[in-house]
């Protein structure tokens, strides 16, 4: 398969933090990412800046030697979702995920469009419950078990799909590491440091609380991008988590 963006220029990391770039400008996302060090974190982009600025916004952070999550959240009938994924990595992306609501033949159709890319493929995840969402959330929707609960039956089911992890609340980590094992791994946005604003968010964790839970991956949006100064806000969480390890 010819991934359209160069491996080489990546650089290595080994930091649990993937920063959610959720700009509306390309030049202010692409000044923050020209002020932090690929060795920090990862990025992901997402619905808004992919709709805004498309692949071409991919290949420009990948070139800066950044690893990109592209959290797309497909859910859609197994053959458009098995397309977009293989779309995605042709991309060249690190992870891309599927939403797990879509079942079992979606997500097996996911997965099976990897396979032609062997080890270059993406990481490939599913959504559970949405970390702003709550248990009246759920009930809304006719469903009774807790978040919890019912992320469990969510990601029980991507495992047996052959997904490679879920995305999940860090309240989920320790109870999923424990039922799932510590392969499967655990993509937990809704962090939130010490005194900042969940803002939509329901399901939220501090970083230092997520690290503890066992989280492979922390996504950070607003706390660091909506900050004064977020290039400076996300070396302090970086710091801090290297001081917990
Ligand atoms: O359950 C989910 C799945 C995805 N997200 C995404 O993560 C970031 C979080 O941003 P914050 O600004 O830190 O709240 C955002 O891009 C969401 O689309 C999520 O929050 N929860």
């Amino acid at each position: 398969m010819n991934s359209t963006a160069s491996s080489s220029s990546r650089v290595a990391t080994d930091s649990p933090v993937v920063v959610a770039l959720d700009y509306d400008n390309r030049d202010k996302a692409l000044a923050f990412i020209d002020r932090i060090d690929p060795r920090d974190c990862r990025l992901k982009v997402g619905k808004e800046m992919f709709t805004l600025f498309g692949p071409q916004l991919v290949r420009d952070i990948q070139q800066r030697g950044f690893d990109v999550f592209l959290d797309l959240k497909f859910h859609d009938i197994p053959n458009t979702t098995a397309h977009a994924v293989a779309a995605a990595a042709e991309l060249g992306v690190w992870m891309v995920n599927v939403h797990a609501s879509g079942g079992a033949r979606m997500m097996s159709a996911a997965r099976e469009a990897l396979l032609p890319f062997g080890q270059d493929a993406p990481l490939l995840i599913a959504v559970t419950v949405l970390t702003s969402m709550e248990a009246s959330d759920l009930a809304d929707l006719g469903i009774t078990a807790t978040p919890a609960e019912y992320a469990e039956r969510l990601a029980r089911l991507t495992q047996n799909c052959g997904l490679d992890g879920v995305v999940c609340s860090a309240h989920e980590a320790v109870r999923f590491k424990s039922a799932l094992g510590q392969a499967f791994k655990l993509i937990t946005p809704g962090i939130r440091p010490a005194g900042s604003d969940a803002g939509d968010q329901r399901r939220i964790m501090t970083p230092q609380q997520a690290q503890s839970a066992g989280v492979d991956y922390m996504v950070i949006g607003r706390p660091i991008t909506q900050s004064a100064n977020p290039a400076e806000t996300l070396r302090e969480i970086r710091a801090s988590l290297q001081q917990g390890a």
